[in-house]
């Protein structure tokens, strides 16, 4: 008899996520079908979107060969029958206070602080860059968490030393600059290329470095496909593009600069989002999502 989400004190929340303690070392670490777009969270769910973007985190976490938090397998006994799925158990951690940012593409608050500065949490980047540039190199760009509703802040490499020291400051990038090639060159062969990703790490009680939270997902991540790719102007997301075309569309009836809430989607978008995630998930994968756990919405 599994136990129900009640038996759980509710830790935090995440705009699509929420955080739950079930025992002295473990976590459960839920992710819900909301979606949010044009920072907004909208009323309207994507049936199974937690449950691909779980999906998706379970298999990179297998396939990176990484030390990370998962502890224990997803159908475990203690996750609810409700949450099913979309629900992992994972150890708790030391979490280390920067969004570990990795960059191949430049795009989003990167591409900001570059026709600003010419530079990117301090690291100086070619002239003539534009939207979606290819970067020679990828980059670390890590951010301090904003509280719910704000954007994280971009610092320099500097402000990690400042607060880690040098040595786990420089282990944090090698990390997540690592993780982000493996990545990219895996999505990339199967025709997305992960522009962008956001990595959240902690330190065990042996003081370990551990990969947690959600890794290489559309909601973490920014999937581009290849065949569409061209730079200079922005680019359309793999998984978000249907939402964000309809709510700018005169259908909608929504004035993104207002600070009114966003309709409810009509099902067609609801439908085709859906559908983009599951593709997103089985191209990468290679896996059936229909054999992933837990009941489809
Ligand atoms: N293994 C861990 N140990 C300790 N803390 C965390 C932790 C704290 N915060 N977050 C971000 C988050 C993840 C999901 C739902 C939310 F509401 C918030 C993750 C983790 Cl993953």
């Amino acid at each position: 008899m599994r136990p129900t989400l009640a038996d759980y004190k509710h830790l935090m929340s995440g705009k699509v996520r929420d955080l739950y303690d079930i025992d002295e070392h473990n976590l459960l670490m839920v992710a819900s079908d909301r979606i949010s777009a044009y920072d907004h969270v909208l009323e309207t769910p994507i049936p199974d979107k937690g449950r691909v973007l779980t999906a998706m985190s379970v298999y990179f976490f297998s396939e990176l060969g990484i030390p990370h938090h998962l502890a224990a397998s997803p159908d475990d006994d203690r996750i609810p029958e409700e949450v099913l799925g979309r629900a992992l158990i994972v150890r708790k951690l030391d979490m280390i206070p920067f969004e570990c940012v990795a960059r191949g593409y430049l795009t989003g608050s990167a591409l900001k602080e570059y026709r600003e500065t010419g530079s990117v949490c301090g690291i100086t980047l070619p002239d003539g860059l534009t939207e979606a540039s290819k970067l020679e190199d990828s980059v670390f760009t890590p951010a301090t968490k904003a509280d719910v509703g704000d954007h994280d802040v971009n610092v320099p490499f500097s402000a990690v030393v400042d607060r880690l020291g040098e040595e786990l400051a420089h282990k944090v990038r090698e990390e997540t600059l690592d993780i982000y090639l493996r990545a990219s060159s895996l999505t990339e062969a199967r025709g997305l290329l992960l522009a962008d990703t956001k990595f959240e790490f902690g330190l065990d009680a042996a003081g370990n470095l551990i990969l947690a939270d959600e890794v290489l997902t559309p909601d973490s991540s920014r999937f581009w496909t290849v065949g569409d790719y061209e730079p200079g102007k922005p680019q359309p997301s793999f998984d978000k593009q249907f939402v964000r075309d309809w709510l700018t569309s005169s259908e909608s009836g929504w004035d993104r600069a207002s600070d009114s809430p966003p309709p409810p989607l009509p099902d067609d978008v609801v439908d085709a989002t859906r559908k983009r995630y599951i593709e997103a998930y089985e191209r990468i994968s290679g896996l059936q999502f229909d054999e992933w756990l837990g009941e489809s919405a």
